[in-house]
């Protein structure tokens, strides 16, 4: 069985007369599948969605079917739940269930009653039909993403217990423990006595996250992100930017007949020999008013307009003097030693660039090189697609100011150094979102400034299964969030989070790394910046990879039972048609130094029982992530 084959099927029923006739959009719907695909507390995937009016009769027929044919394991409506004479789901779902689960749609209107009292005018019924789960949700997408997620941690059990397929006994205790560290988090201000069913011991031993690999969380991420505004700009500030709209030439280039070489023009059909030389046209000059006819010349420099009835130009190379003024300052004739062909050594108007040309297309990536194209067609302004603002969060109650002398039991943050600089240097804006305490006012009162400034939120620490990691949980009771993954099958980096929120409305996208310093520059690499090149326009947003030959001084690679980014310098040789990706040494997340050097990241596979070393002189796909 692949794990998409495992994962729990899953039903959408929307009942609304209003979308049944398109009247209005299903934003609920999406809104539901973004949650279920995005892998939130459950690994699942959407196997069938349809919307019905509020007919008690379409209702049951889809619903029976699901269960009974289709034998979808989790079915959500959506919709239909409330006081009105049309809302009929309720009724509806008690005639499909066969056994009810009130604990569900009890926690979901305790959990509503916490938002909104009019959470008591909600009626869902939840329950069992043979190895199917009916789950009544409200209609407005708020609604369904609160208790959605307010759910969703039991979902998985709830599955298992009705299918049959599951330890029962060793996922309750896994589930309960997990429950009490939510509540120890809402409660982590207050002094935890060891009798204290909230007290550490309880914090839950198993992460509740389904681990992705680092494809599927890429896509998770890109799909998070697209272009948001444009902005017109200078064209001195626009190298690296991507440009939003097509531009043209306003004028041919040249924009008259100009010579390629320093020498004479001529009329090619006068052949070798002798000609009277009669002026000059020098690059800058007029256009020149001396007319060439037969058996006459000019001096002309590279640049310069071919004066009118010139159809040639000949290196002065291939002349010879024969005769010139007393004082040298003149020529006056020349000898023509070599063919001439017409139109030689000649670019002729618009040759480079006609008038009307797409000269810069939207969406280049501009290089110093289109600048200079954009000052060739005097486009001194240029339209581009606006850059997200990146805030850098540092969390933990160990970290200082770099510049500080260290205290007992501290560190200096380097985390949020690093990925500052890092992302000024890839071409964003960034915030300073300072260092928050591990505790949730601190996290609560950075976050939430951060979001006032920033679009991006880039933290670091807080995101794994320690007491004090509590950034997860305060992205969703704080400002209801919703986590799309929480980890990645990656080393390093498993605890990679990735989160979005609407905060004044608009969409703020979370990239909680893990605190280790490595870890936090290979995710950001991974994740962060091609995010943020997707929202700027970048057409290409992830490393490109190449493929090179392995090699470190132990002769092999260990392998880790996830796969490892292990960092290496490229190194091109002229006699090897392949790079060789050399380690940088001790591969450890919390060492800095094994990343300072390295240009490329190796993608090494996980051990499998029989493969736990690759040798050295293996080729590897290597992520190129810097071209120092
Ligand atoms: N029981 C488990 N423990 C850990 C697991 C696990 O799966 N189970 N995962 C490990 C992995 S992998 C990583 S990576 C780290 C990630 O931890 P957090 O993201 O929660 O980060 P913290 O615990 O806050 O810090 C980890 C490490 O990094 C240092 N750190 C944090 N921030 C900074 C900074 N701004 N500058 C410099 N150094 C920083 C911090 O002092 C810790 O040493 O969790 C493992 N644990
Ligand atoms: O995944 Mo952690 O990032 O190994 O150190
Ligand atoms: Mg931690």
């Amino acid at each position: 069985m692949t794990d998409e084959d495992r994962k729990i099927s899953v039903g959408l029923l929307t009942v609304s007369d209003r979308c049944f006739q398109q009247l209005t959009k299903d934003i609920s719907g999406s809104c539901l599948r973004e949650l279920v695909d995005g892998g939130f507390h459950l690994k699942a995937k959407v196997l069938v969605e349809e919307c019905v009016p509020d007919e008690l009769e379409a209702i049951n027929t889809v619903l029976t079917n699901w269960c009974d044919c289709l034998k979808v394991n989790l079915i959500f409506t959506l919709g239909g739940t409330g006081f009105s004479p049309r809302d009929i789901t309720p009724e509806a779902t008690r005639t499909v269930i066969e056994r009810e689960a009130p604990g569900l749609s009890l926690a979901m209107i305790k959990m509503s009653l916490e938002i909104t009292p009019l959470a008591m005018l909600s009626r869902p019924v939840c329950g069992i039909r043979k190895q199917s789960l009916i789950i009544n949700l409200p209609g407005s997408p708020k609604a369904v993403k609160e208790c959605f997620q307010m759910i969703a941690p039991s979902l998985q059990h709830a599955v298992d217990l009705i299918t049959g397929s599951k330890d029962v006994a060793e996922t309750h205790k896994i589930m309960q423990l997990s429950a009490m560290q939510v509540k120890r988090h809402h409660h982590s201000c207050q002094n935890l006595s060891p009798g204290d069913p909230q007290a550490v011991a309880f914090r839950p031993r198993h992460s509740n996250f389904p681990m992705i690999n680092v494809t599927e969380a890429q896509d998770i991420v890109l799909n998070h992100c697209s272009v948001t505004a444009y902005e017109a700009i200078d064209y001195m500030g626009g190298v690296g930017r991507v440009l939003a709209s097509d531009i043209f030439s306003r004028d041919p280039l040249p924009p008259f007949p100009a010579s390629m070489k320093d020498g004479y023009a001529v009329i090619a059909s006068d052949g070798l020999g002798v000609r009277q030389v009669i002026g000059a046209s020098i690059a800058g000059s007029q256009l020149a008013e001396v007319k060439i006819h037969s058996g006459y010349c000019a001096r002309i420099s590279t640049g310069a307009p071919l004066p009118p009835g010139a159809d040639s130009v000949i290196m002065v190379e291939e002349t010879k003097l024969i005769s010139a003024s007393e004082d040298g300052q003149e020529e006056l004739q020349v000898e023509i030693m070599a063919e001439v062909q017409r139109g030689q050594e000649i670019r002729s108007i618009g040759c480079d660039i006609k008038e009307g040309d797409l000269v810069l297309e939207r969406g280049t990536v501009l290089t110093p090189t289109d600048v200079g194209i954009l000052a060739t067609v005097g486009q001194t302004e240029v339209e581009v697609y606006a850059l997200p603002i990146v805030a850098v969060l540092s969390t933990g109650n160990e970290l200082q100011e770099s510049k500080t002398d260290l205290q007992s039991g501290r560190i200096r943050d380097s985390n949020r150094p690093a990925l500052l600089t890092f992302l000024k240097q890839q071409g964003f804006p960034t915030v300073d979102a300072g260092i928050a305490e591990d505790h949730p006012e601190s996290l609560h009162q950075r976050i939430n400034a951060a979001f006032e400034k920033a679009d991006v939120l880039v933290s670091t620490g807080g995101v794994s299964m320690g007491e004090m990691d509590l950034l997860r949980h305060i992205l969703v009771s704080r400002f209801n969030a919703v986590i799309h993954f929480g980890r990645v099958d990656m080393k390093p980096g498993k605890p990679t989070t990735f989160a979005s929120c609407q905060h004044d409305g608009k969409t703020k996208l979370i990239f909680a790394l893990p605190g280790n310093p490595v870890s936090a520059i290979v995710t950001c690499h991974l994740f962060v910046i091609p995010a943020c090149k997707k929202m700027s326009g970048h057409g290409r947003h992830l490393p490109i990879r190449v493929r090179a030959e392995l090699s470190n001084s132990i002769g092999h690679f260990p392998l880790d039972s996830r796969p490892e980014y292990h960092r290496v310098t490229l190194q091109w040789h002229a006699e090897k048609p392949i790079a060789c990706a050399i380690s940088t040494g001790n591969q450890r997340s919390s060492r800095l130094q094994s990343m300072s050097r390295a240009n490329g990241l190796a993608i090494l596979p996980s051990k499998t029982p029989e493969i736990l070393t690759i040798p050295n002189g293996t080729i590897v796909d290597v992520l190129v992530i810097d071209m120092f």
